[in-house]
């Protein structure tokens, strides 16, 4: 195997600039061929994929294997490389190049969900292992305002969760690692205060049209987690093809400490202002402005008009005992 890695350095407070020598350390020690590629700033891993398998293809490495090394937005955009760089080439035949990941980010959900292991040791050792690449169900939307798409392999938030995102990477307790934890509820508390329900309209598969006029937070997820370890959806899973939407309406103080309740013995789906779907795919439409967020990557503050559907592509994983699902 020849294992291309990104190397986030910036990811988990700066975790991946202290890691990375150790990681290379081992990768030569256990002789292992890799080639390492550092990104520098925001949205870089989306090139550096992109690049990555432009050279793949170029010379023909029928056991390359593309290594995250980061949270989730550095796999995101690795991703999202890699299904650019496909859909830009639909000449190429051969089979698509696995990604794996090596978590080393603050929030993880998608190591979680997955179950790879969050020290990198032991996350190398199963990509090591690892024999065969598993189709994973990554969730894809298609912006109608502006005729736009993309992917997300976590959720796609708007409304609370998307205003923590937002009000956490604001925050100026944010680059002091040891505040971060503090930070991220003092805005889970601003935002449960500050956000305004909003009127949101879902398109089922079947044509159904509802609407809830009192919206407050709306995540479409393509496994359970959210917000660095929140069982949101405990059914959902990257094995289906299905993604679960969870809609929860403007809720009283009372019912926000019922929900926590809830949430903790993983029954809040039954909560009357809860509302769950598990579909092939749906469309959301807003009309007033909320925040939005993609793998905990701001969205910015606008309406949305979207479709949402999942796609899929190989990871270089270790199968999970819901694989089969
Ligand atoms: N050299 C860099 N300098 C600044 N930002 C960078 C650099 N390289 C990547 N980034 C950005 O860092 C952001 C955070 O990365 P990532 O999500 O991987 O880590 P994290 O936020 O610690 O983990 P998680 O998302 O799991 O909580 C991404 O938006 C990415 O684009």
């Amino acid at each position: 195997m020849e294992y291309f890695i990104i190397v986030n350095p910036t990811a988990g407070g700066n975790n991946g600039r202290k890691i990375w020598p150790q990681i290379e350390q081992y990768l030569k020690k256990k002789n292992i061929s890799y080639r390492a590629y550092f990104t520098e700033y925001d949205g870089h891993a989306v090139s550096i994929a992109m690049r990555i398998l432009d050279q793949i293809t170029a010379t023909n490495h029928p056991d390359a294997i593309i290594i995250a090394t980061g949270g989730d937005g550095t796999l995101h955009e690795t991703i999202l490389g890699c299904m650019r760089f496909y859909a830009e080439h639909p000449q190429i035949k051969v089979p698509r190049v696995p990604v794996g990941l090596l978590p080393i980010g603050s929030g993880n959900d998608f190591a979680r969900a997955l179950k790879i292991p969050r020290h990198w040791k032991k996350a190398l050792h199963d990509i090591f292992e690892c024999q065969v690449p598993t189709k994973i169900h990554i969730g894809h939307f298609i912006n109608h305002d502006l005729s736009t798409d993309g992917y997300f392999l976590n959720n796609f938030g708007i409304g609370l969760d998307a205003t923590v995102v937002y009000l956490a990477n604001h925050s100026l307790l944010k680059h002091h690692k040891q505040f971060s934890g503090f930070s991220y509820w003092v805005s889970v508390l601003h935002a449960i205060q500050t956000v305004q329900p909003f009127e949101l309209t879902v398109t089922h598969p079947n044509g159904t049209v509802h609407t809830y006029s009192k919206a407050f937070l709306v995540t479409a997820t393509n496994h359970p987690y959210f917000g660095g370890g929140i069982d949101i959806a405990p059914r959902a899973s990257v094995y289906k093809e299905q993604l679960d939407l969870v809609i929860v309406e403007k809720p009283t103080y009372r019912q926000i400490l019922l929900f926590i309740f809830m949430l903790l013995l993983k029954r809040h789906l039954h909560l009357r202002f809860v509302h769950h779907f598990s579909e092939t795919h749906f469309e959301l439409k807003t009309k007033k402005a909320r925040y939005g967020q993609i793998d905990g990557e701001e969205l910015g503050h606008k309406t949305y008009n979207a479709s949402y559907e999942t796609k899929d592509y190989p990871f270089w994983i270790k199968k999970t005992d819901n694989s089969q699902l």
